[in-house]
């Protein structure tokens, strides 16, 4: 499903180059759950960017749905990315002029995977029925956090990268928003690596590791 292999990752800075990421081997079952913990700066997200294919590592190989992202081109890894891979972010990223239903199912008809009948569950199980003409401002943070949720799955990705999914929202909204995206996940079989610095969050995830000085190492969420 993803396989990171011997993975460094650095970026230019004045006072020369900041090394991130060192020798990161990692492997993400079909419908495993990952949870990526570290200090602020640990390079967390860099690794994300990586596997998304958003970035490219200085050395390492990234295999993602078999594919080799070296071996891609940026149209080739885009497209990669539209029909297997499904992204969540802090900052919900919904795009203000569309309503509710076509943000929802804006990446399942970039990928050519519009299915109504999942649209009608997502719509559902996320609270939205009855919301679908809304506009993102019109909806709580919560709210906003599970359309983001279901835009990302409604093309039925394999792998959810997800990074701090609930770190803008209250304590109650992000267990609501936690308890749907597991269900969800669960529900259509997707692999979850999720980054967050909660070990509540981590908890109930299958796997927990933690970046540390670029390395990976077994971590307790
Ligand atoms: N484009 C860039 N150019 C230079 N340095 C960068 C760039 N992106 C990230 N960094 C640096 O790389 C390091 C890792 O950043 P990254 O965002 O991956 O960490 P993180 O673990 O996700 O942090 P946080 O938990 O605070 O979000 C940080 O020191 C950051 O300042």
């Amino acid at each position: 499903m993803l396989q990171l292999t011997d993975v460094a990752k650095s970026y230019p800075t004045p006072q020369g180059p900041l090394f991130v990421l060192d020798g990161i081997d990692l492997h993400l079952a079909p419908g495993e759950s990952l949870a990526l913990m570290g200090e602020s700066g640990s390079g967390k997200s860099t690794l994300l960017h990586l596997a998304a294919g958003l970035d490219v590592p200085d050395r390492g190989e990234i295999h993602f749905h078999e594919r080799a992202l070296s071996a891609l081109d940026e149209p080739a890894r885009a497209d990669l990315r539209r029909r297997h891979l499904g992204l969540v972010f802090q900052q919900f990223h919904l795009v203000p002029s569309l309503a509710v239903i076509d943000n929802l199912t804006l990446q399942a008809r970039l990928a050519d995977r519009e299915d109504p009948d999942w649209t009608d569950h997502l719509l559902e199980r996320l609270g939205l029925t009855g919301l679908e003409q809304r506009y993102p401002e019109q909806l709580s943070g919560g709210q906003q956090q599970r359309l983001a949720i279901g835009r990302a799955l409604a093309p039925r990705p394999d792998l959810l990268l997800a990074d701090e999914p609930t770190g803008n929202l209250d304590e109650a909204a992000a267990d609501r928003v936690l308890a749907l995206l597991h269900e969800l996940i669960h529900e259509s079989r997707c692999a979850l690596l999720m980054v967050t610095h909660s070990a509540r969050v981590a908890a109930p995830l299958d796997r927990c590791l933690r970046l540390h000085y670029g390395r990976l190492e077994p971590g307790e969420p």
